[in-house]
């Protein structure tokens, strides 16, 4: 759906060059969500804005649903960014007009006749919750309600790609939970390729299915969210991950263990607590856990246990290699004293 090849956007300030994106090429597939995380300056807004040619890349190309933006006239781009919908962190409502009239803009402004207007208006406050609304102003309306205005406005004219620039970055994490669920729906029932861009890891794990993390206008790792949470490569990926979920165990306690200690990962975490207990029932090793967690990652299980083994050796090293055959990751993190 998004065929995005050696994309660089750079600016020229009075300073000099900056680069905000750096020769990037990525894929996003129909009808996936795929999240774009990194820190303040890493290029996310840059990236996004070329994806419907808000910012006009320096070089490389942006194929959205078979059609290079970057080679279209403008007449053909203004046609083309219809079918790509996009929300903001500030919503962008219009403050003079009702919600109703928010959203018939849209519809106007890309020449639908009027009788279909009002259909099509009601059709869009039903999906986002918001049909009590509709004769308000932006002012009246808490900031969820607002970025449904902005989702339906989005979607107003059936795009095919929504890009979501920090859509919950001004919400409160309630607010925030409800709007990524309503984005997830419109999702799967719409059948919308999502791009969005965030510094909140949270967002990721609640609704991408891959991601991207970006850091000086690269990407540096990219997969399914699930994998990356599992094994993250890079030291940056690690620090977003452990902002929302923690595998680990304080430096000052690990020191307290003698033994062996390892840290144990199974995808499906619930089937890891079987081949644990059964590694302690076949070896004469003895194990304390330290900590064992299961996250769930968009409903699969994540197991993650640290533990110390103790016992001879020989019996230590027979046990982590049974681990090995079981489990997707053993790390041993100390090998005792
Ligand atoms: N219009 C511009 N003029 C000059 N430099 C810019 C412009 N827009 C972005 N940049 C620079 O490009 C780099 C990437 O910025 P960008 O806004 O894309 O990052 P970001 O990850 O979205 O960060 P934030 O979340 O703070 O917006 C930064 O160094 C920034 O200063």
């Amino acid at each position: 759906m998004i065929h995005i090849q050696n994309l660089t956007k750079t600016y020229t300030t009075k300073h000099g060059t900056v680069t905000g994106v750096d020769n990037i090429s990525l894929k996003v597939g129909k009808g996936e969500i795929f999240g774009i995380v990194g820190y303040s300056g890493a290029g996310k807004s840059s990236l996004i804005r070329c994806i419907n040619l808000l910012e006009r890349p320096s070089s490389g190309s942006v194929v959205v649903d078979g059609k290079d933006l970057t080679k279209l006239s403008s007449n053909q781009l203004r046609k083309a960014r219809l079918k790509i919908g996009m929300i903001f962190q500030h919503f962008y409502l219009i403050s003079q007009k009702t919600v109703y009239d928010n959203i018939a803009f849209a519809l106007r402004a890309a020449g639908t006749p009027t009788k279909d207007i009002k259909i099509r208006v009601e059709e869009l406050l039903e999906m986002v919750g918001l049909s009590d609304k509709r004769d308000v102003y932006p002012a009246q309306l808490s900031g969820g309600q607002k970025q449904r205005v902005g989702i339906a406005r989005a979607l107003a004219n059936n795009p095919a790609v929504l890009l979501c620039d920090e859509a919950t970055s001004a919400l409160d994490p309630n607010t925030t939970l409800s709007i990524l669920r309503l984005l997830k729906d419109i999702n799967r029932k719409l059948k919308i390729t999502v791009v969005l861009i965030t510094h909140e890891m949270n967002v990721v794990k609640e609704i991408c299915d891959r991601m991207a993390i970006m850091q000086g206008g690269r990407v540096i790792e990219e997969g399914q969210v699930y994998d990356i949470f599992a094994d993250p490569q890079k030291e940056l990926t690690k620090e977003f991950i452990s902002s929302v979920v923690s595998f680990n165990v304080p430096v000052h306690i690990l020191k307290e263990f003698k033994g062996t200690l390892v840290k144990v990962l199974f995808k499906g975490g619930v089937a890891g607590e079987g081949v644990i207990s059964d590694m302690l029932q076949n070896f004469s090793v003895k194990g304390n856990f330290l900590h064992g967690a299961i996250e769930y990652i968009q409903e699969r299980p994540l197991g993650v246990f640290i533990m110390e083994l103790k016992g001879a050796e020989m019996e230590v090293m027979e046990a982590l290699k049974y681990l090995e055959n079981r489990a997707a990751i053993v790390e041993v993190i100390s090998s005792g004293n």
